[in-house]
């Protein structure tokens, strides 16, 4: 059976965009041009009836170029306020390329806490069940502006991987700097051969996830979206890691087309999550 046939019957899809695939590398300034495609793809798939969550980075990139720090900052004052400043641009962006096509956005910022706290947990699927029922896309981040090092999930791998379990998605999407999982960095192996299908995530593929060496804007590297398919794959949804350079890449994927690394879907949900929550 060819799993990549099976991709456009997906009902809820959560889509992962990295900082590196929103923002010019040279300035750290939104790429307008690529967001417009990314909405009109979003937008695509709401029309074909699908339920889409898209978890957006970039809040600390954009705040950062904003304020005019010449790089990342790296004082954690400094990145929640660039946080604060950018992820209120990143939605005055997103709302405004929405609602060209009347298609309506919200916004949830989560932290650890929010997860963690059954109360809040619930409440937080209560929130996005109804925004979905009302067609709406939720654009999630980690609410950087109030969560200290303590509180953070880290990255938004880790957080997208999470959002699909907790909304019961089918399939997530993580859309990075790269063209998927290779047996080693890319970066620094040239010898590393290209991953196209995982069905087991074994200690042996775990290792392989490396540190992040290119971007200077992403966090985590390859090592976080392999903690995030671990936790995508145990709540029962497919995973793909692409390469967000060109945001058309989403209908192709959904149209089957053999791009990206596939990570398989457990047959019968496990207990990894509230395990993983338990220890965040
Ligand atoms: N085994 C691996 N396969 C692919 N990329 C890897 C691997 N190990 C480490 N990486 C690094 O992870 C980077 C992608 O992660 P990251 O910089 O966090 O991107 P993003 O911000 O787009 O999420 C790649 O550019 C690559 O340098
Ligand atoms: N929450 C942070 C992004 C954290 C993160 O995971 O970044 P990335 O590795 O670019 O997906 C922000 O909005 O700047």
């Amino acid at each position: 059976m060819d799993l990549r046939e099976h991709l456009k019957d997906k009902k809820r899809i959560v889509i992962k965009i990295g900082s590196s695939s929103l923002t010019h590398p040279e300035t750290g300034a939104l790429n307008l041009t690529k967001m417009e495609v990314l909405i009109r793809e979003i937008t695509d798939l709401r029309n074909q009836g699908k339920d889409v969550v898209l978890v957006s980075s970039g809040a600390i990139a954009v705040g950062s170029q904003a304020a005019g720090f010449p790089k990342r900052p790296e004082r954690t004052e400094e990145k929640q306020a660039c946080a604060a400043i950018g992820q209120a641009r990143l939605m005055m962006i997103y709302q405004k390329l929405f609602s060209e096509y009347n298609q309506s956005c919200a916004q949830i910022l989560m932290t650890k806490s929010t997860v963690q706290n059954n109360l809040s947990r619930l409440n937080a699927y209560h929130t996005f069940e109804e925004l979905l029922k009302l067609g709406v896309v939720p654009i999630v981040n980690e609410n950087d502006t109030v969560s200290t090092y303590e509180m953070k999930f880290g990255d938004n791998d880790r957080l997208s991987a999470i959002v699909t379990a907790l909304v019961g998605a089918d399939l997530l999407i993580l859309l990075s700097d790269i063209d998927g999982l290779f047996t080693d960095d890319p970066h620094t192996n040239p010898e590393a051969e290209f991953i196209d299908e995982v069905h087991e995530l074994d200690e042996d593929l775990l290792k392989m996830g490396k540190d992040t060496s290119s971007s200077n804007v992403g966090t985590g590297g390859m090592a976080s979206k392999l903690t995030a398919a671990r936790l995508a794959v145990s709540s029962g949804a497919d995973m793909i890691i692409a390469n967000g350079k060109d945001f058309r890449i989403l209908h192709r994927l959904m149209n089957g087309e053999h791009l990206g690394t596939l990570f398989a879907g457990a047959s019968g949900k496990d207990f990894y999550l509230m395990d993983y929550l338990e220890k965040l």
